[in-house]
């Protein structure tokens, strides 16, 4: 018997209402490791609120999480990120006056270690700020360690984002609109990152820019009033009536992203 690999990440039956609104109507995706997914859909589809459920920001009202085969559906957010799951947000969230040395030492601290001390580790301090700058040579920010992260271009304030996503080494990562307000010049630079950064792991993302979306997906969920709508390739997404009908068709020019993000 051929033994069938568990998914990276799943989740099964998810429902979350807030009060009497159903944000997510019973939502059951797996994703096979390796491999890059986009999540799209227009504004209020339960995109982000499904990355809460996945990440455990929110705790679905029904339904499990299961990372690995693992039900951790119960477990916090920093205890899914100590068992190999890291997430961004749509917006920026470094601090601005730190170093990106600094970010990603404190970043890499706060996943590793939680509300634990760091220096109960042995060689806790070295290993974070290897670490850190481990991080910052993938999301090809080494030679800004000691700028302060405010003085970055919008595009490498992402990078820092990501890069801090990566300081535990995940193997699964969601990425809540990685490309937000970053402008035309920095897209393509970005998009290389996001490339780099999946190699060996499973990415899930939610992307607004359909060029981006089409070019770099193994795989395209698009999701509606808080449903799933259709699920396949790039292809297949392109040549679904219903997906075509309501996003990539007519009212949708090649190029523009869709919904409410901007690029500047
Ligand atoms: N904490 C909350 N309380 C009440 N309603 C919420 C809450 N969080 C999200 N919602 C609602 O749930 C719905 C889904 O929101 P969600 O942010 O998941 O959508 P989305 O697909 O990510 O949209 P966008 O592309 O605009 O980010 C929206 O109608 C939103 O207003």
């Amino acid at each position: 018997m051929t033994a069938v690999a568990s998914p990276a990440i799943a989740c099964e039956g998810v429902t979350v209402a807030f009060g009497d609104f159903v944000a997510l109507r019973n939502v059951s995706l797996a994703f096979a490791p390796g491999r890059l997914a986009a999540l799209i859909g227009p504004n209020g589809a339960g995109k982000t609120t499904l990355i809460n459920v996945l990440s455990g920001q929110i705790r679905p009202t029904a339904g499990r999480v299961l990372l690995g085969g693992r039900d951790v559906t119960r477990l916090a957010p920093h205890a899914r990120a100590r068992t190999g799951l890291g997430r961004s947000f749509q917006i920026v969230t470094i601090f601005p006056e730190m170093t990106v040395m600094e970010n990603l030492r404190l970043g890499a601290q706060a996943r590793a270690f939680g509300l634990q001390p760091f220096w109960r580790a042995v060689d806790g301090w070295r290993a974070l700020r290897e670490r850190a700058e481990a991080c910052a040579e993938t999301v090809g920010l080494a030679a800004k360690l000691h700028s302060p992260a405010g003085s970055l271009s919008h595009g490498e304030q992402r990078a820092l984002e990501l890069g801090l996503t990566l300081t535990t080494d995940p193997a699964v990562l969601l990425l809540d609109e990685p490309l937000a307000g970053v402008g035309h010049s920095e897209i393509d630079r970005s998009v290389a990152l996001i490339e780099r950064v999946r190699q060996g792991r499973t990415v899930l993302l939610i992307e607004h820019n359909m060029d981006v979306v089409m070019s770099i997906s193994d795989e395209v969920v698009v999701m509606t009033g808080g449903e799933l709508l259709a699920r396949g390739t790039p292809a297949e997404m392109r040549a679904d009536a219903r997906v075509r009908a309501g996003y990539l068709g007519d009212r949708q020019p090649a190029g523009q992203p869709m919904g409410r993000t901007a690029y500047a």
